[in-house]
Formats: C-alpha cells, sequence, structure tokens
C-alpha cells in the first residue's frame, strides 16, 4: 500500500513540518496549534477504532482493535494534555478546539470508511496514521539534532508505540489473508484498498499543511 502511494507516502513523512521538529526549526506557535487539532483528531480517530471493533470478525482481531482504542486514548494523548497544560492550555480547553476543516475532512473520512466499508476498508483508511507516526518517529530519534520536540519524538520512537504498531501490522496482514487469501494484492479489490489508504495518506499532508498555518 506504501509503494503504491508513491510520493505522497514520502510527501507526509517528510513533509516540512516533520523537518522543522526534527531540527527544532518549528515555531512553537505552529506546533501547539497542531497539537490541539491532534487532541480533537485522536478523538474522532479512536472512534473509528472503536468502529473496527464493530466490524470485526474474530475474537483476536476485536482484541486487536480494542487495544489500540486504548492505546489511542490513555496514553498517546498524554503527550498532548501533558505539553498543552505546560503551555497553559487546559484539558477543557483541548476538547473544545474548533475544529479546522483539514481535520475535519481527515477524520470524517475515516469515519465514514468505518461506517459504509468492511473491515479491511477501514484499516486501510486507518494504516497511514498508525504506520506513518512509527515510521517518523524512528527516523526523527536517530536524526534530530535539537532537544526542542523530544517529547513528541520519543512518544512515537518508544517502544509502546512502535509496538503497538507493530501490532497493527499484524492485525491488516491477517485481516487481508483471512478474507481474501494469501495473493490478496492480485485481487481487483486491492486496487481499491490501496486508493483508500493513499487518499489518507494525502489527508495527512494536509494535517502538517495546517499545522503550518495557525
Ligand atoms: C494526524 C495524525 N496522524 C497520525 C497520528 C498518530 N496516531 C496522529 N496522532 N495524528
Amino acid at each position: 500500500m506504501r509503494a503504491a502511494a508513491g510520493d505522497v507516502w514520502r510527501d507526509y513523512t517528510r513533509h516540512v513540518f516533520v523537518e522543522g521538529m526534527k531540527d527544532g526549526t518549528l515555531p512553537r506557535e505552529s506546533f501547539l496549534h497542531y497539537l490541539r487539532q491532534d487532541y480533537v483528531f485522536l478523538i474522532h480517530f479512536s472512534r473509528a477504532w472503536a468502529l473496527g471493533v464493530v466490524k470485526a470478525e474474530t475474537h483476536e482481531e476485536m482484541l486487536a482493535a480494542s487495544a489500540t482504542v486504548n492505546g489511542l486514548i490513555s496514553e498517546e494523548m498524554k503527550l498532548h494534555i501533558g505539553v498543552c497544560a505546560e503551555a497553559g492550555i487546559s484539558q477543557e480547553e483541548l476538547f473544545s478546539t474548533p475544529e479546522r476543516p483539514e481535520n475535519l475532512a481527515y477524520t470524517r473520512f475515516v469515519l465514514e470508511a468505518g461506517y459504509s466499508g468492511d473491515f479491511l476498508t477501514l484499516l486501510a483508511a486507518l494504516a497511514p496514521c498508525a504506520m506513518g507516526y512509527a515510521e517518523i518517529g524512528a527516523r526523527l530519534s536517530q536524526e534530530a539534532n535539537s532537544e526542542t520536540y523530544c517529547d513528541w519524538i520519543n512518544t512515537y520512537a518508544g517502544e509502546d508505540y512502535q509496538a503497538s504498531i507493530r501490532s497493527v501490522g499484524v492485525l491488516l496482514e491477517g485481516a487481508l489473508v483471512r478474507r481474501l487469501g494469501e495473493n490478496y494484492d492480485q485481487l481487483p479489490c486491492w486496487k481499491g484498498l490501496c486508493q483508500t489508504f493513499s487518499t489518507a495518506t494525502q489527508l495527512e499532508v494536509g494535517f502538517w499543511q495546517m499545522g503550518m498555518t495557525p
């Protein structure tokens, strides 16, 4: 799916916002604006993963989807709550952040995949978020030459996040094989799944872009 997304994957994982966190040149105002939007994003994203529990077809799939819901709400959001509290932004303020259109577009696309699509379509829409941040976090932990955004980098490079995303990979691969067989990438529906993945990746690019304009 990543290969099929082509340049868009690179645009997402090497966006100027990401590179600004790497070298510490990203303005704090942009970062805090992004983080507030991302808190709202994660609320909707958790709801979309909860639809994964609804659409799952095995106990194992239900466990994996519910573990991800829990990881988003009880682990990943700690970063947003903690960093914003240090900047004087309360959790109530965070929760009531007005959504920017780029945020709306992405979260509603993913939720719609969950409402109307099957489990595979939903996972294809959810995957760029999970996989991309794991990839960015791992790279930035090696390449960052500034401590400014180390909280963010350590969250996504940390073993907890990395392990949870490996589980998402196992879930996705298993779900594909279970429903479509080993040669799932030879089937006509593979193209549609890749298209869903690419669209979500493009919406990730839009999300970073939004972060640049508080
Ligand atoms: C927009 C976005 N994409 C991905 C992630 C990683 N869960 C995130 N927090 N925000």
